[in-house]
């Protein structure tokens, strides 16, 4: 275990010697990690065999990038004494908002919508989720600050700082698992539906909002049981999640891979999920190319933990010794949608901020749900 000033020290000399390195901590945990890549040698991911921590954008034939456990050192700190920032709710932000160029954002995003609901009015496909990315101009970039803001703000999501010469520097705090998966288990989650966080998680939901995030469970899991390689689903009740000043319908679902080996068939049948992508999946992503003016990225992809050996230990007395060598030689993978994130460039911030369509969606309050998700990102900005 390192000492917070150390841990910090370390970053920002790899950050200055331009190598790949990611910081990160799990949702509700004190923990905060980071792997350092020793050169700068860049590793495009091969396949999902590998070992390390993984940067795969949303298209799914795009680069995706690993800082492979060989060759990478490790380091943690305990963020125990974060200080407690999360109830500032509804800060205001003194962010320099440019309204001319929020006026055109607004119409260019209201008409992609709108054109995605006549679409699906059409028949063409059900839900669409429709992203706009927005530059902000940051006072002081520098990404440790802003990493640090996040850890003390979100400690219910997964937050990360990620550098890699190929890509650039990327920062959020997800509310979204994609994938976490130990031996042969594995978890995944349907998140969909947003409202503002007003003091109060057990909230009444619409029609509409209910009806979205069911869509998610529903082509989650029928497209889990249509792959041949898992079983035993199981699937809980929809209960409203947090994430900063938002709150989302969630469903969890677990379930067993036939053989862990079929970590790679999972994950290209969740990814893209409906709650970035749609549905049907193929109809929906083609609209996305289409339509959206930006380019993604990595915003909708993932990140994480691929195949890292576990830590989890069993009680060490004689007659679970056996376990005791199964549990370390086990791998653990901790996937998330890379979500409330953002690009740092030269000083400015790119936010990455999208949202569910379907027939009963309306373009303006469309737009406001982009706005409050842009807070997430924006709150962490302000000095
Ligand atoms: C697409 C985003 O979020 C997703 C879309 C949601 C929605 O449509 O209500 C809710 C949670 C996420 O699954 C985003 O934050 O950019």
């Amino acid at each position: 275990m390192t000492q917070a000033s150390e841990f910090y020290k370390k970053i920002s000399e790899q950050l200055k010697a331009g190598k790949a390195f990611v910081a990160y901590s799990r949702p509700g945990d004190h923990l905060v990690n980071a792997l350092l890549q020793n050169d700068k040698s860049v590793h495009q991911l091969i396949d999902l065999n590998e070992s390390g921590f993984i940067f795969a954008p949303f298209k799914a034939d795009g680069a995706a990038y690993i800082i492979p456990s060989e060759g990478s050192d490790f380091l943690e700190f305990d963020n125990k004494d974060a200080e407690n920032i999360d109830s500032e709710l509804f800060e205001s932000l003194s962010l320099t908002t440019d309204f001319e160029m929020m006026e055109e954002d607004q119409k260019v995003h209201e008409k992609l919508v709108q054109k995605g609901i006549d679409r699906i009015k059409d028949g063409e496909f059900q839900k669409v989720v429709l992203a706009r990315s927005e530059k902000v101009q940051v006072h002081d970039p520098d990404p440790l600050r802003i990493f640090k803001k996040l850890l003390n703000k979100y400690s219910e999501a997964f937050v990360y700082l990620w550098f890699h010469p190929e890509t650039g520097t990327w920062l959020g705090a997800t509310p979204e698992t994609l994938l976490r998966s130990e031996r042969n288990k594995f978890h995944t989650m349907a998140l969909a539906g947003t409202q503002l966080y007003r003091g109060e998680e057990n909230v009444e939901w619409g029609q509409k909002e209910a009806e979205e995030q069911a869509f998610v469970t529903d082509y989650i899991v029928d497209s889990l049981k249509n792959l041949k390689a898992v079983e035993e689903l199981e699937v809980s009740e929809p209960y409203s999640s947090r994430a900063g000043s938002l709150l989302h319908i969630r469903t969890d679902i677990s379930g067993k891979m036939n053989d862990p080996g079929d970590l790679e068939k999972v994950i290209s049948t969740l990814h893209p999920t409906p709650a970035v992508c749609g549905m049907p999946k193929q109809e929906a992503l083609q609209f996305i190319l289409k339509n959206e003016e930006h380019d993604r990225e990595f915003y909708s992809g993932y990140l994480g933990e691929l195949n890292l050996k576990s830590t989890t230990h069993r009680s060490g007395n004689r007659r679970n010794q056996e376990n005791r060598q199964f549990s370390a030689i086990s791998k653990k993978t901790e996937l998330f949608v890379n979500l409330r994130c953002m690009k740092l460039k030269e000083g400015q911030a790119r936010i990455f901020i999208g949202g569910g369509i379907t027939k009963d969606s309306n373009a303006a309050d469309e737009w406001m749900e982009t706005v409050n998700k842009s807070q997430t990102m924006k709150a962490v900005l302000v000095k």
